[in-house]
């Protein structure tokens, strides 16, 4: 039998891409809201109380409101937004944080799926904490660079928009350096104080790739760049998303520049150093809707179905 798959905000930047996900597959049934009531709250409350599992593809407030529509203890929420990620009730959707994660994907019937920004920043640091090197009040700080469609519909529509040029420069924001992210961010990686984080977005439609310097001298006494690596190689032996690459691998480049758009239409997530003895860069790269969004979310589905984890996701 089929397990019945809602997507409330089937028609934005996620809900469409997860119905590129979904479409196809023979073990799910997917229950459409007819175009014209996506936006009603009877008709989205009945699909979603009549599906095993609801994703949320929808602005923070809307995921808030359609969490309290739904009353069968059997359907099970995937959220997209920023509502949950850090509330006690909810799960943190990124399988690959700590052992145990999937576990408790599987158990529980509310998912919080995990920011883009914020899955590769956790993915670069975490291990290098859970390992000792990287001191847990060491004041990281780290950059992100972004497609547009990170943005969703309103920002794909300027970019698509932009005739004469005006966004073709990559464009810093969130200089207040309170990004959305940072809750998740600290959270999950265990750092005493939240990162100072300047994403930038530029003119192409996906790929992300977070950058984290750091300071040799300032690890745990010793630390070279061939235990940073070993940290990482070793956390992630096995995970059929996540690729370590050897320090200072060309294969991150692209005629000497970073190619931040090569993790495109994959769910993997690619790990780079690059530096010297005294200072490195952590690199981590990710589809921003593929890990980043809706391949994250069917990932989280395939886990908390107890199914094939890869089932329909590609890691490239
Ligand atoms: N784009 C990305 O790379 C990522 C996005 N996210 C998060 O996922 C969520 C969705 O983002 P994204 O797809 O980019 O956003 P979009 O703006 O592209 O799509 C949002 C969708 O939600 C619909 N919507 C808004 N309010 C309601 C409502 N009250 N009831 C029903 N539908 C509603 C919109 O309807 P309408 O069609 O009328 O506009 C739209 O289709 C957001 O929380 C976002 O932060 C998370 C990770 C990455
Ligand atoms: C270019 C751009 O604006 N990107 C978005 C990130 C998209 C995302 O991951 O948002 P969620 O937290 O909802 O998952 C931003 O930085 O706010």
């Amino acid at each position: 039998m089929a397990f019945k798959v809602y997507v409330d905000g089937q028609e934005g930047t996620t809900g469409l891409r997860l119905f590129e996900y979904l479409e196809g597959r023979a073990d799910i049934e997917l229950l459409r809201i007819d175009s014209a009531l996506r936006k009603d709250p009877d008709e989205r409350a009945r699909l979603l109380n009549a599906a095993d599992v609801a994703f949320l593809c929808l602005p923070d407030a809307a995921s808030r409101e359609a969490a309290a529509m739904v009353d069968n203890p059997d359907t099970c929420l995937i959220d997209a937004s920023t509502a949950f990620r850090v509330a006690d009730d909810w799960v943190y959707g990124l399988p690959e944080l700590e052992a145990g994660q999937r576990e408790r994907i599987r158990a529980s019937k509310r998912i919080a799926n995990v920011g883009c920004h914020a899955s590769a920043f956790i993915l670069a640091v975490r291990p290098l904490v859970d390992a000792g090197l990287l001191p847990a009040d060491y004041p990281v700080s780290a950059t992100s660079l972004t497609g547009y469609s990170g943005g969703g519909k309103s920002m794909i529509a300027d970019y698509q928009a932009d005739t004469e040029g005006r966004l073709q420069a990559p464009r810093a924001y969130a200089l207040g350096l309170e990004h959305k992210h940072l809750p998740e961010m600290q959270r999950y990686t265990g750092l005493t104080r939240a990162p100072i984080f300047v994403p930038t977005v530029g003119p192409f439609l996906k790929g992300l790739a977070v950058t984290v310097p750091l300071q040799m001298s300032h690890l745990k006494p010793g630390t070279d760049v061939g235990a940073l690596y070993e940290a990482l190689r070793q956390r992630y032996a096995g995970e059929p998303f996540i690729r370590v690459h050897a320090p200072d691998d060309p294969a991150g480049l692209d005629g000497g520049f970073f190619d931040v758009q090569g993790s495109n239409d994959t769910n993997r997530v690619d790990l780079f150093l690059f530096g010297n003895g005294e200072r490195q860069c952590v690199i981590a790269r990710l589809d921003n809707l593929g890990k980043g969004a809706a391949g994250a979310a069917v990932q989280n589905m395939n886990v908390h179905l107890g199914i094939d984890e890869t089932t329909g996701l590609t890691a490239g």
